[in-house]
């Protein structure tokens, strides 16, 4: 035991409620770590990279990818430890009332406090349901768009039919050669005005059909023909594409809070019901972001800000008891002294 590091809080998770917390466990001169399942900081906010964000507070419109970049790199201000590729697996208290928390990779975390961060858990894209098909994700198969730019001039086909699907397709559509919207239903379940600029632009929408084959280049490792069968008729066509992009849903894996032997109250079977200031039923783990539901909750990333100043304002008090309730405000503390001048003398020059 005495070999192992001991933190004063422990993350899970990596998204905007992690990474604002370990900003703020830092202030708190808390000794940090931040695990994050994926290989990179920014939780859900790499689904929609190429976005623009309106409703974060003093944020003017922002491509997301430069909200990840910021939150990123105010998350790192103190240097926390931060392991990615990482999954938390169980969460448990040992006779020493550390927290014992176990990774996929055979790691054990120890720490004083925990703060829950992980939205809406691991997320997996669904993949496509077809013999072979993970050959050509290197090449043109696509889980998300991550950069419009790649399909630029391109034809493209989107299968899918829901709110990011649509979104796709709509974002696609003045920059790409050709779009085509391949959805199983007979109607698209996206937001209504999104679905009718679909359905009046250029790009094909074929309705109630499937994917049924992929047809290789000569060179085997692209998708050069897709094969859409009409479910209803029975209509095949061959499309010719350069880029497939497959928006399927994803699959949730919720499997954290199912093996923590810890009394954890859940809501519908996944979230944690907690308080407004970021308490969960167990002392010493807190909750904050998505995964967090009380009446107050405000589910967007400027909540996310709240709830992961209160999770460790709480969780120094669970560590300490006799410390301040909260951290002295930023444009008063101490801790950024010697980082304001350094920015002073930065922008004197
Ligand atoms: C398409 C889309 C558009 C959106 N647009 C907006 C918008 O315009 N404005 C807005 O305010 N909100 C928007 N949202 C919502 C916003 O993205 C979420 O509210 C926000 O990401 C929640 O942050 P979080 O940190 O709680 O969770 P997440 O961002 O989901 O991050 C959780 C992280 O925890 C990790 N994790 C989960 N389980 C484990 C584990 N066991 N071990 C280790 N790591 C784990 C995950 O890999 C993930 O990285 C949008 C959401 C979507 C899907």
């Amino acid at each position: 035991m005495a070999n192992h590091d001991i933190f004063d809080v422990t993350i899970i998770g990596g998204g905007p409620a992690g990474l604002y917390s370990a900003f703020y466990s830092g202030l708190r001169g808390m000794k940090t770590k931040i695990i994050e399942f994926q290989p990179r900081l920014g939780g859900k906010l790499h689904v929609y990279p190429e976005k623009m964000i309106w409703d974060v507070g003093g944020q003017t419109p922002i491509r997301c990818e430069q909200l990840i970049t910021q939150l990123v790199e105010q998350g790192l201000t103190f240097d926390p430890t931060v392991c990615l590729d990482e999954k938390v697996e169980s969460m448990a208290k040992n006779e020493e009332g550390l927290f014992v928390l176990a990774g996929a990779s055979g790691e054990v975390h120890y720490s004083k406090s925990v703060i829950v961060a992980v939205g809406g858990g691991i997320l997996k894209p669904q993949k496509l349901q077809i013999e072979g098909a993970e050959r050509f994700e290197v090449a043109n198969l696509n889980y998300t768009v991550k950069t419009l730019e790649r399909f630029r001039g391109s034809t493209v086909l989107i299968s899918g039919g829901g709110n990011s699907a649509v979104d796709w397709a709509n974002e696609l559509e003045p920059i790409a050669e050709k779009v085509y919207v391949v959805h199983r239903k007979s109607e698209m379940a996206g937001h209504e005005a999104q679905v009718r600029q679909l359905l009046e632009s250029r790009a094909e929408c074929l309705l109630d059909s499937a994917i049924t084959r992929l047809v290789a280049s000569d060179a085997g490792d692209r998708v050069e023909l897709v094969e859409v069968m009409n479910q209803v008729t029975g209509e095949r066509r061959m499309l010719p594409v350069d880029q497939l992009v497959i928006n399927h849903g994803y699959e949730r894996d919720a499997s954290l809070l199912e093996n923590s032997p810890l009394d954890l109250e859940t809501k519908d079977e996944f979230y944690l019901k907690g308080t407004p200031a970021s308490e969960t039923s167990v002392p010493g783990v807190f909750a904050a972001g998505d995964i967090l539901q009380h009446d107050g909750k405000l589910n967007l990333i400027a909540g996310t800000f709240t709830d992961a100043a209160n999770a460790v304002n709480k969780a120094k008090k669970f560590i300490e008891p006799d410390a301040a309730n909260i951290a002295m405000v930023s444009s008063h503390n101490d801790a950024f002294n010697s980082r304001n001048q350094a920015l002073k003398k930065q922008a004197m020059r």
